[in-house]
């Protein structure tokens, strides 16, 4: 049944019927006139039980489609006789899903894989295949089991025993939800797979405060920070036999590092793995790989005269075709254009079929969510149902895995609304229908100014093509791009890489500490401006980070470890120092400050807002919204009745708080190995104590050690101008000091997006920023 009939069911308040062809929802109305007109009912079956929607439509604007070819096709390098029968991976043998795998476009290509990698003197190889055919989760399940990939017991430099080298495949993703969901996925064709009290297994996965490696996992997933920091503890990645790098294309600040420390490793001193050498696979569907190619293929590296041997190996064809359809003309609103078009996919085209939303950013997503709960509550009730699941990297892992599961009932159409996270590499099962508004929110550094800005862009060629690769995964797919063909075509080839536009401080952080002295002569695919290198330089030593001469100081060393930032990473020294003394109050704002999404729920209605603010009181502080959150810690886990209730009142994420509980558990255990910590606290529940005002100005005073040059003065009209730089920003409506007037603030993050805000803020004195910058 369509949207305009439903409507007649709506509870009036939350949605009206205006005229036969458009509805108002949330106080937009949104005109759906036409979409009855050639639509005829037709019987449908979802897993045996019949329903009511109307027929496709028939119109096709300007529509391409990718047929799947049939991948009979050798792929374009030379494979030296190896015979093509299909290996059945340990472990897998008659899985219920290796019928799923055989289809796989990349299936028939594993001896020629496996061929290439194993060749003697191969350190490179590229292999570039479609969105779809098979790359992320197969390759490493080709190779696991090939010789060169058990783990050697060798002779190392400077060891009178004998150590061991290799045994694992690393795969790197670009970020947290791929690097999960493969492994779960991998894991389970594997035959091994992963969850509670299953010790074993051949596949694991380690992101950042999340790490499930099971006894003798062979493959593991990582995300490529983690692999970055990997690299501090076993600088010539001693664990591993080969490294995997997915999605290079996405070229984030760590794949470009991480690319550099693989060809230093790759044309360094070989005696440091006992000769056992390091495969180097990079994989995409749509990577520049004449840049990879001359990349590793040129040695570049003072001293070494040698080039790489790089292969390139294409695989042609993918499983399922996806139908690419455009607006015939520009959208006014795409918003309005994107509700237009789930609505119109959930009346028109048949379940099962999942849709997938590439929105700009958070704030769009929930409010798209909102009106298609509205919309889903007119709805009559012999109409398949409709539920919108938010995706984006803000959200705990925990909240980014509800996306991933199925809709409760097979008569219900899951609508995923999510950022650019979900575009490369992931697969949301269901999903037969993806919608692009071409927009995602980019951030940029200006080195000049020490600020960022979060705009959004249109896309690139490279994110259309990936985006559209996650419909036809299951099936046959559709991607509804809300733009016109010619605007596909005037878009850009691919996106700038990260390390050209933002801030390189983490980065020139990670190469000192991985002993680069002279960071500008370090390989890098590309090099950014020298001033933004400065300036992380000079950032560094301001953190104490870097000595007078650039060398790491062992404080610097340390901050490189820790998973944080590297003014957080400041920021708990300094609390540990004898001036502040003051670790676990720290270490409890730092969990909540990056446990994700914001621990606090925006809240839609002013009546809402009032009722919460009430039961906020007893957390809010005045100091501001370090103190607030040290203070939410502190009450939630002094709570021992009921966590869930004391979240719900005061409109707290208990999942975000959960994950805070998990990054405090970990970061207390850092910080006893680091021994910035003497012992392991007792045990929660405390009993709380409201933080006195001198403990909290301590805590401010350990953030300015690490953020005062993100402070600002009150000036005589009542801005705030910033210390550095010298430019007017107003206090986010999310912050507590929202609307106040003090001296001078604290602001942890620094975001332009209408208008030049500062977040997560505080209270401070101008002397303290004096005190601190002048240490
Ligand atoms: N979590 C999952 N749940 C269900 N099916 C999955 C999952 N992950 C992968 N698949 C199936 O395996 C196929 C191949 O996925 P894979 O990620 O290996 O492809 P790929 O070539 O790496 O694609 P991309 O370049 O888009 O990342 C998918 O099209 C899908 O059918």
């Amino acid at each position: 049944m369509a949207a305009p009939n439903a409507a007649e069911h709506a509870p009036k308040r939350r949605k009206t019927r205006q005229d036969s062809g458009s509805v108002t929802i949330g106080g937009k109305t949104i005109s759906v006139a036409g979409y009855l007109t050639s639509a005829r009912p037709k019987q449908v079956e979802a897993n045996g039980l019949k329903s009511t929607l109307q027929a496709p439509s028939q119109e096709q604007p300007s529509n391409v489609t990718s047929q799947p070819q049939q991948s009979t096709k050798k792929p374009s390098f030379e494979s030296s006789g190896t015979n093509n029968k299909s290996r059945n991976p340990r472990g897998a043998k008659d899985h219920p899903l290796l019928k799923a795998r055989r289809e796989l476009p990349i299936w028939q290509h594993q001896d020629e894989i496996r061929t290439v990698v194993k060749r003697l003197g191969t350190d490179v190889i590229v292999i570039v295949g479609e969105t779809g055919s098979g790359k992320s989760t197969q390759v490493p399940q080709f190779l696991y089991q090939e010789s060169w990939c058990k783990r050697h017991k060798v002779k190392l430099p400077g060891r009178e025993e004998d150590g061991y080298v290799g045994g694992m495949i690393a795969i790197t993703q670009p970020r947290r939800v791929a690097a999960t969901t493969l492994a779960h996925r991998v894991s389970t064709e594997a035959g091994t797979p992963l969850g509670k009290g299953r010790p074993d297994g051949l596949v694991g996965y380690s992101v950042r405060f999340d790490h499930q490696v099971p006894r003798g996992a062979r493959i593991k997933f990582l995300t490529e920070g983690t692999l970055l920091q990997e690299l501090l503890r076993d600088p010539y990645l001693r664990q591993y036999s080969a490294v995997v790098i997915d999605e290079i294309h996405e070229r984030s600040l760590d794949v470009d590092l991480l690319a550099g420390f693989l060809k230093q490793i790759l044309f360094g001193d070989k005696t440091q793995r006992g000769g056992v050498p390091l495969k180097v696979i990079i994989m995409s569907a749509t990577a520049e790989v004449g840049v990879i190619q001359e990349f590793f293929g040129n040695a570049a590296i003072p001293g070494k005269e040698k080039a790489s041997n790089v292969e390139l190996l294409r695989i042609r064809g993918r499983q399922f075709p996806v139908t690419i359809l455009y607006e015939p003309r520009p959208v006014a609103d795409l918003q309005d254009a994107l509700l237009k078009k789930i609505f119109k996919i959930h009346v028109e085209e048949p379940l099962p079929g999942d849709i997938l939303a590439f929105l700009n950013g958070q704030e769009d997503i929930e409010s798209a969510q909102r009106l298609i709960e509205e919309y889903a509550t007119s709805l009559a009730s012999n109409v398949p149902k409709i539920i919108a699941v938010p995706l984006y990297g803000q959200l705990s892992i925990e909240a980014q895995r509800v996306a991933f599961l199925p809709a409760k009932s097979p008569l219900t159409r899951k609508v995923v609304l999510a950022t650019n996270i979900a575009e490369t590499s992931v697969t949301v099962p269901g999903v037969r229908y993806v919608v692009d508004c071409g927009k995602a929110k980019v951030k940029q550094y200006r080195p000049r100014l020490g600020m960022e800005s979060l705009l959004a862009k249109p896309i690139s060629k490279s994110s259309a093509v990936q985006r559209a690769g996650r419909a036809g995964r299951e099936g046959p797919g559709k991607c509804f791009r809300l733009y016109t063909e010619d605007a596909f075509d005037s878009l850009e080839d691919s996106d700038l890489p990260e390390i050209l536009r933002n801030d390189v401080l983490g980065a020139v952080l990670t190469m000192k500490a991985r002993g680069i002295q002279d960071v500008l002569s370090f390989p890098l695919i590309d090099a950014p401006e020298p001033a933004a290198i400065e300036m992380a330089l000079l950032h560094l030593h301001f953190l104490g980070a870097l000595a007078d001469d650039g060398t790491i100081t062992p404080a610097g060393e340390m901050m490189a470890r820790f998973p944080l930032s590297a003014p957080l990473g400041a920021v708990l020294l300094a609390a540990s120092g004898p001036e502040f003394d003051c670790v676990l109050e720290v270490i409890d704002a730092i969990s909540c400050l990056t446990s994700g999404d914001d621990i606090f729920m925006h809240v839609q209605s002013e009546e809402a807002a009032e009722e919460v603010e009430s039961y906020r009181k007893d957390i809010q502080r005045r100091e501001g919204d370090i103190i607030t959150y040290l203070t939410t810690m502190q009450m939630y886990t002094a709570e021992n009745s009921d966590r869930m209730e004391w979240c719900k009142k005061r409109k707290i994420n208990i999942r975000n708080m959960k994950q805070a509980l998990n990054i405090r558990r970990q970061l207390r255990g850092m910080c006893l190995k680091e021994k910035l910590l003497s012992e392991m606290p007792a045990p929660d529940p405390q009993p709380f104590t409201p933080l006195s005002p001198e403990k909290a100005e301590s805590v401010i005073k350990c953030f300015l050690r690490g953020f005062a040059m993100r402070t600002a003065m009150l000036a005589p009209d009542g801005s705030f101008v910033t210390v550095h730089g010298k430019h007017v920003v107003a206090i986010h409506p999310s912050s507590v000091m929202h609307g106040q007037k003090k001296e001078a603030i604290m602001f942890l993050e620094h975001v332009y997006t209408n208008k030049n805000y500062a977040k997560k803020v505080s209270a401070i004195q101008a002397a303290w920023i004096a005190e601190a910058l002048g240490r």
